[in-house]
């Protein structure tokens, strides 16, 4: 087993054992660190069968790389290795023998609570102060660890939802005197989830007077992300199940530990029409750079995404808009740290993960604009938009709940449908496929896993292939979470996006060494 992408996956049983590990692991990180570790039991977008376990960082990021290898190396050992492990890991790391707090918490699988003990077990094994948070969304961990080191030891769920809703009410009051929004009500699909509960719960906080969410898929008869949720509708275009859509009605899902989110819709014609990762990150900057403009603050704002995103997205942010793009490889350890390079940070996988991150220099920069005598009110004005709006995005990490309060706050406020929002750009149509190779790690990619490198022969075979279609692209890489080979493709037309990602596939097959 690998520390993957996101933590450790697989199927729950038999796992016991890495999670016993992980909460010892977790114990020594935060003697290190001097602060308290978070461990979420989660298996996200995964089939309910399966459960997995991740660390957190003590500023609510995600577990520094350099210690994935020694997560892996930990899980991999036999138990009579495992105290010569341990010691090993405690040398190497001059790690001090203080106190350890550790943070638990877990989504609603049926396995999450006993998984969850396992971790307590092995955080207690190494004299660890251990807090139970119980059922959370990923997000709502991360947001408490944060808010915990950072000195607020009395943090917990509740104080979650009334930053928020606070948040949230704050920036509606000012641009709700403007705005005649009418089509408040829409449909969350919550993908069987913990998202359910803790959504219900946020809306109770801000008010059905001033958000109106009917939520699906609320846990309370289907099986966690089957046919449902943001992973699904992503992958499948297609709504969930248990809904029936109606055009230009505003949808939406997250996934099993809602730190996705995607909205969709129906046009007139009853296409299903997909708003995505990239088309929220282009709602957030584009808003964001508008204000700053009426503002006149300058600061230098990104955006990053991954390969996946769409091409019509970039050209769209790019040559429409002049925002600067930067492209990470997979996985959003590596958009975070990319954000964090701009003063103010936007990125979003296309699956629907993503967030606003802003240093502090910046923050304080927009709120003392929104005092300064020396502006003009309209200035201002823009000012203080940006800083409410800021104060309701999840900084740690994504967030579907506080990214669904910011693209419905942003709606309110420039008064538009999901129609006008859709149509900022039209994607290019595009296909994800998968292949089963022997061995998935002979694949290696480079420029952000946009090129293959090896096997050799595959990057001539894919560009030969894309030359074929008008606007096609296409790339390959090797799964963090899945024993698979995952296939790209976009074209002029859903027909030849299909076709590309067949022909991309079968080289991968053929060159990649593919069975079954
Ligand atoms: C194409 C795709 O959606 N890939 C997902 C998926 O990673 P893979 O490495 O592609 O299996 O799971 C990751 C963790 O949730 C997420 O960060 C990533 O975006
Ligand atoms: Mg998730």
């Amino acid at each position: 087993v690998s520390y993957g992408t996101a933590g450790f996956r697989g199927n729950a049983s038999g796992m016991e054992y890495v999670f016993f590990r992980m909460g010892m692991l977790a114990a020594l990180r935060s003697k290190l660190k001097e602060a308290a570790i978070g461990v979420m039991v989660t298996a996200s977008h995964n089939p309910e069968h399966d459960n997995g376990v991740k660390l957190i960082d003590p500023q609510g990021e995600m577990l520094a790389q350099s210690w994935e290898s020694l997560a892996t190396a930990l899980a991999n050992v036999t138990n009579d290795q495992l105290i010569e492990q341990l010691k090993q890991i405690i040398d190497s790391q001059k790690i001090p023998l203080s106190n350890a707090s550790v943070f638990i918490a877990r989504d609603s699988r049926p396995s999450s609570l006993s998984l969850s003990r396992a971790v307590l077990d092995g955080a207690s094994a190494f004299g660890a102060t251990c807090h139970d948070h119980g059922l959370l969304t990923t997000p709502q961990l991360h947001y408490i660890l944060a808010c915990y080191n950072g000195g607020d030891i009395k943090v917990d769920e509740e104080h979650y939802y009334q930053n928020y809703a606070s948040a949230f009410k704050a920036l509606l009051n000012v641009v709700s005197l403007f705005s005649r929004f009418h089509q408040r009500i829409f449909y969350l699909d919550c993908a069987n989830g913990v998202g359910a509960a803790k959504l219900t719960k946020l809306a109770e906080r801000i008010g059905a007077n001033i958000i109106d969410i009917v939520v699906y898929n609320d846990g309370q008869s289907g099986k966690l992300n089957e046919n449902c949720g943001a992973d699904y509708v992503k992958v499948q275009q297609r709504a969930p199940a248990g809904l029936n859509m109606e055009p230009f009605h505003r949808y939406a899902s997250f996934d099993g530990d809602a730190d996705r989110l995607i909205y969709y819709t129906l046009d007139s014609d009853c296409n299903f029409i997909l708003l995505d990762g990239d088309k929220i990150a282009a709602l957030f900057a584009t808003y964001i750079r508008d204000n700053l403009k009426k503002a006149s603050i300058n600061l230098r704002l990104g955006i990053i995404q991954t390969a996946y995103a769409n091409g019509n997205s970039t050209n769209f942010l790019i040559n429409q808009q002049n925002i600067e793009i930067a492209c990470t490889p997979t996985g959003v350890k590596y958009l975070h740290e990319k954000a964090l390079t701009f003063d103010i940070g936007v990125y979003f996988e296309a699956n629907g993960h993503g967030t606003i991150t802003v240093n502090q220099e910046c923050k304080n920069k927009i709120s003392a604009a929104a005092f300064d005598p020396n502006k003009s009110a309209e200035e201002r004005f823009a000012a203080k938009k940006l800083k409410l709006f800021l104060d309701i995005i999840n900084q740690t990490v994504g967030d579907a709940m506080c990214d669904l309060l910011a693209v419905e706050a942003i709606l309110q406020d420039k008064n538009w449908s999901v129609k006008e929002w859709y149509r900022i750009y039209t994607e290019l149509p595009n296909r994800q496929a998968k292949v089963q190779v022997a061995d998935r790690r002979i694949i290696e990619t480079g420029d952000a896993e946009r090129k293959v490198i090896l096997p050799s022969m595959l990057q001539p075979a894919i560009d030969e292939l894309v030359r074929k279609y008008p606007s096609g692209r296409s790339f390959v890489r090797p799964s963090g979470t899945e024993d698979v080979v995952r296939v790209y493709a976009e074209a002029n037309t859903q027909e030849n996006a299909d076709d590309l990602a067949q022909q991309v596939s079968l080289a991968v097959y053929n060159i990649g060494g593919g069975v079954g």
